[in-house]
C-alpha cells in the first residue's frame, strides 16, 4: 500500500479499518484534558470497559454467597480458570489441555525450570540472550546456583554482533550447535522487549531438540501480539504475562504452556493442591497425584479477582480472533514506520528505528534509539499527550496496539513529534 502523511489518508485507514469500532471499548487516560495516544500496550494495556463487569460479578458474588461462590457463584471460583484454557489455547496455537492461567510470569518461570532445568554432569548449560529482560537474568542465575553451579560457566548468552542492534537467527543457531550435548536448555524472550524483534521461534526450538536439550519461551511481549503454534513447534514450556498485550491489569495472572508431550512424563515440579487429580482434590488424600496437562502445574486455589479482567480480555480477543488483529498490526506499525520515515526526512530527527524492518520479526512495537537529548523528546511526547516509554540507557518505545490505536493518531503523533523536533 502506498501510504500518505496526512490527515486524509489517515481518516481514510479508519474508515477501513474493520476494528476501528474496538477503541471505544477501552477506557483511555486523560493528559490536558484530552485522552491520550497510547503507545505503552507492551508495557500495560489499557483497560477494556468490559474488565469491570467481570470483576464485579465476582465482588457480587462474594457479597452475596460467601464461601458458597467456590461451587454456586455464577462463575463458581474452584474452576475459574477452566475458563481460558480453550480461549487460551487458540491465541497461543497450543491444544487446551496445555495452557493454564496461574501466579505471575517470573514466578512461572521459576516453577518450569524446576520441571525442565534438571542440570546433569555432562548437560547443564543454558542459553539465553544477551541482555534478556532482568527479571530472566536473576532468576536464570539463581536457578543455576540452586543447583550448586557457577553461572558464569553455565549461562551462555547469544550476542548481538558489534555495531548491531538485533540478533541474528543464524548466529542463535550456531551458539545452540557449538553447546552441543552440553546444553540442558534453551530459555528466551519470544519478543526482545528492548528493541521488539520477533525470534524465529520454531526454527529455534527445533535446533535445541537437535542437540538434545528443552527450549523453553517467555512469552511476555508476544502473547496476543502475534500469531504463534506452540504446539505444532514442539516448544517444551512456555510462559506470560497478561497485563502487556492481554489488557488483564496490573499484575494479573500469568499464563503458561506445557507441551502434551510432558503431560504423561513424571517430571519433579512443586506442587500444590491445585495440580492434584480434579476428581480427588477435595479427598484431602496424602499422595500427590497431578493433572496430566498445564494444570498439572498449578500449586495454589485461582487468584479470582485477578483473573475476572482477564477472562473479560480473553473474551474479546476470541470475539475478534488473532487474525484479524495481526492484520490491522502490520498495517498500522508499517504506517507508524513510514510517517517516522517521513518526519525524519523533513526536519533533523535525532532517532534511529532499531526494530527490525522485515515483516517476520516485527509486530506491534517499533523502537526508537536516540542519539542525544532523548530524554528531553520522551518527556515532551508525554507532556503533549502521547504516552510512550524510555528504557535505559536511551529507548523510546512506541506500540500501535490494533485493539485500541487509530491512524488518526498515528497521523497526530507524527505532527507532535515533528513540532517537538524543529
Ligand atoms: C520479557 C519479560 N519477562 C519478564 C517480565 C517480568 O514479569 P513479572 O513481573 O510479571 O514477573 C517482563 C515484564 O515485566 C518482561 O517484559
Ligand atoms: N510490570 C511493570 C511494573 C512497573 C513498571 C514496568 C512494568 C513492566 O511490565 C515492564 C515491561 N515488562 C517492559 O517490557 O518494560
Amino acid at each position: 500500500m502506498q501510504f500518505k502523511n496526512t490527515l486524509d489518508f489517515a481518516k481514510q485507514l479508519d474508515q477501513q479499518d474493520v476494528l476501528a469500532k474496538y477503541k471505544a471499548e477501552f477506557n483511555f487516560p486523560k493528559v490536558n484534558g484530552e485522552e491520550v495516544i497510547y503507545f505503552t500496550g507492551n508495557s500495560l494495556g489499557l483497560q477494556p470497559k468490559i474488565a469491570k463487569e467481570y470483576v464485579d460479578e465476582v465482588m457480587t458474588n462474594w457479597a452475596d454467597l460467601g464461601v458458597e461462590g467456590h461451587f454456586n457463584g455464577s462463575k463458581p471460583w474452584w474452576d475459574y480458570q477452566e475458563r481460558f484454557a480453550e480461549p487460551l489455547s487458540k491465541i497461543v496455537g497450543a491444544k487446551p489441555s496445555e495452557v493454564t492461567v496461574m501466579n505471575t510470569l517470573s514466578v512461572n518461570l521459576n516453577l518450569l525450570l524446576v520441571s525442565f532445568y534438571r542440570p546433569t554432569k555432562q548437560r547443564f548449560k543454558i542459553i539465553c540472550e544477551e541482555k534478556a529482560f532482568p527479571s530472566d537474568q536473576y532468576l536464570i542465575q539463581e536457578q543455576v546456583r540452586n543447583h550448586g553451579l557457577d553461572p558464569a560457566t553455565t549461562i551462555v548468552e547469544v550476542k548481538r554482533r558489534p555495531g548491531e542492534h538485533n540478533f541474528r537467527t543464524e548466529d542463535i543457531l550456531q551458539t545452540i550447535q557449538s553447546v552441543g550435548n552440553e546444553l540442558a536448555l534453551v530459555l528466551m524472550g519470544g519478543i526482545n522487549y528492548y528493541t521488539g524483534q520477533v525470534l524465529d521461534m520454531q526454527a529455534i526450538t527445533k535446533a535445541g531438540h537437535q542437540v538434545g536439550a528443552y527450549v523453553g519461551w517467555d512469552l511476555a511481549h508476544a502473547a496476543g501480539n502475534i500469531k504463534m503454534h506452540l504446539h505444532d513447534w514442539q516448544v517444551d514450556f512456555a510462559a506470560w504475562c497478561s497485563y502487556k498485550y492481554m489488557n488483564a491489569g496490573p499484575g494479573s495472572a500469568s499464563g503458561i504452556f506445557v507441551h502434551e508431550k510432558h503431560h504423561k512424563s513424571n517430571l519433579p515440579r512443586f506442587a500444590g493442591w491445585w495440580g492434584h487429580n480434579k476428581e480427588r482434590r477435595f479427598l484431602m488424600e496424602p499422595a500427590f497425584d497431578p493433572i496430566q496437562g498445564a494444570e498439572g502445574w498449578q500449586i495454589s486455589n485461582p487468584p479470582v479477582l485477578s483473573l475476572a479482567p482477564y477472562l473479560g480480555s480473553v473474551a474479546m480477543f476470541n470475539e475478534v480472533g488473532m487474525d484479524a488483529l495481526i492484520a490491522k498490526r502490520d498495517t498500522i506499525t508499517a504506517y507508524l514506520a513510514f510517517v517516522l520515515q517521513d518526519i525524519a526526512s523533513q526536519v533533523h530527527a535525532n532517532f534511529e528505528v532499531i526494530t527490525p524492518a522485515e515483516p517476520e520479526q516485527r509486530a506491534s512495537q517499533i523502537s526508537l534509539f536516540l542519539h542525544g537529548q532523548g530524554k528531553e523528546l520522551f518527556t515532551y511526547l508525554m507532556q503533549n499527550g502521547v504516552i510512550v516509554d524510555w528504557r535505559e540507557p536511551n529507548v523510546i518505545r512506541l506500540a500501535p496496539v490494533p485493539f485500541y490505536t487509530s491512524y488518526q493518531d498515528i497521523y497526530n503523533f507524527g505532527q507532535i513529534l515533528k513540532a517537538g523536533l524543529v
